[in-house]
């Protein structure tokens, strides 16, 4: 196992780039620490998998350093890099038993056969499929084939890390839960380094301590799934995480605030101060459906708006407000009754109430 250090790295699939289009990954600078379960978080496209593949030395960087307990690794093979890699579909050997998949990357690496019997048998039982051991490997379901997939990277102990691709795209929805579990477990019983690539932030978030969430090719935040929540860094965060993501609204600079449409809203003295000192008109707030209070009386600091749609989600409701010409999300409980149509009253927190300038989180200074 290893610390695992990125150091401005950057790589083009264009032999040629001529701009930060061209990249895949931009400027990218990130630790995944020794021995922690992560997430890796993001829309199609965005740099994921490459990512992985320069880890685990499939693809090298473009420019800067891939670093192993400190030390550079960019020269080594995907095999001196020892890095466990579980890809989308299962890469086994079909025409051999699910015991000889499960023992090849062992038997590769000259572990003594009875180490090797014990250890077979102990991912098997955590995978549950030791009733399939003496079975061709061809022979399986999808699932199973997968599970076989997943055995190859977890049997082998001096792994540098196990590197999961979207490892259960191909798994039955009931079935996906409890493997994710399983994971999950397996990385307490063994303490391995794993990092776990989706687009699910629900996969994400249940077996990750820490997901770092990519956009455009950059790491955009790397935080728990609270933190993600409660204080996105960046607007791609706030949209992306949570259901419906962040309410998101351009404004412009007024006083003591910022202003849309003929709706002022005051901020906080340390944000305005910024807000004065900067020059950028990329300006927005973001609030997030559940923050945001409804009320069906006026008072100080409220803003009128009109319920145009109210969806019933059992539990609780997503309800759409129009205030000025935005359309807002706010969470509400299964009791909200305003009709369509009506007016209500919304009020922003101040602690929830976000500033973004050029997509990033404005924040404030100790
Ligand atoms: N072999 C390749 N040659 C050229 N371009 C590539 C290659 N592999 C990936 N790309 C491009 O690099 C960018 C990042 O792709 P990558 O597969 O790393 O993203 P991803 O986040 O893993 O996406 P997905 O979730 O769809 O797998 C995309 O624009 C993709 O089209």
């Amino acid at each position: 196992m290893a610390e695992i250090q990125l150091k401005s790295l950057a790589h083009s699939y264009s032999d040629m780039p001529e701009g930060p289009d061209d990249y895949a990954i931009r400027q990218l600078d990130h630790v995944w620490h020794k021995g922690g379960a992560y997430a890796l978080l993001g829309p199609s496209g965005c740099g994921k998998s490459t990512m992985l593949n320069i880890i685990s030395g499939l693809v090298q960087p473009s420019e800067g350093e891939v670093l192993f307990d400190g030390k550079r690794v960019n020269e080594l093979s995907p095999r001196d890099r020892n890095i466990a890699q579980v890809f989308q579909f299962p890469v086994i050997y079909d025409s051999m038993t699910v015991y000889d998949n499960l023992a090849f990357p062992l038997k590769n690496n000259k572990v003594p056969a009875s180490k090797i019997k014990a250890r077979v048998h102990e991912i098997a039982e955590v995978l549950e499929i030791q009733d399939k051991l003496y079975k061709k490997a061809k022979n399986l379901t999808a699932d199973e084939k997968q599970k076989v997939s997943m055995g190859r990277g977890l049997v082998r102990e001096d792994v540098t890390a196990i590197l999961f691709d979207e490892p259960l795209t191909v798994i039955d929805p009931q079935l996906k839960w409890k493997l994710r579990r399983k994971l999950k477990q397996i990385h307490e019983q063994f303490d391995i380094t794993m990092v776990y690539v989706t687009h699910d932030q629900l996969e994400a978030s249940t077996f990750a301590d820490k997901i770092a969430v990519m956009y455009g090719g950059q790491i955009v935040q790397f935080g728990t799934p609270t933190e993600l929540f409660e204080q996105p860094n960046h607007t791609f965060v706030g949209f992306f995480i949570g259901s419906p993501g962040m309410n998101l609204i351009e404004v412009q600079r007024c006083a003591r605030g910022v202003c849309f449409g003929n709706t002022n809203v005051s901020l906080e003295p340390w944000q305005v101060d910024v807000l004065q000192r900067t020059r950028s008109t990329n300006i927005k707030i973001g609030i997030r459906p559940e923050f945001v209070e409804v009320s069906s009386v006026a008072s100080d600091d409220t803003f009128e708006a009109e319920v145009m749609d109210v969806e019933d989600l059992g539990t609780y409701k997503i309800v759409t407000v129009q205030l000025d010409h935005e359309k807002m999300k706010v969470r509400e409980s299964e009791d909200f009754a305003a009709s369509i149509g009506s007016r209500v009253y919304l009020s922003f927190p101040k602690q929830w109430l976000k500033l973004y300038m050029d997509e990033f989180l404005v924040q404030e200074q100790d």
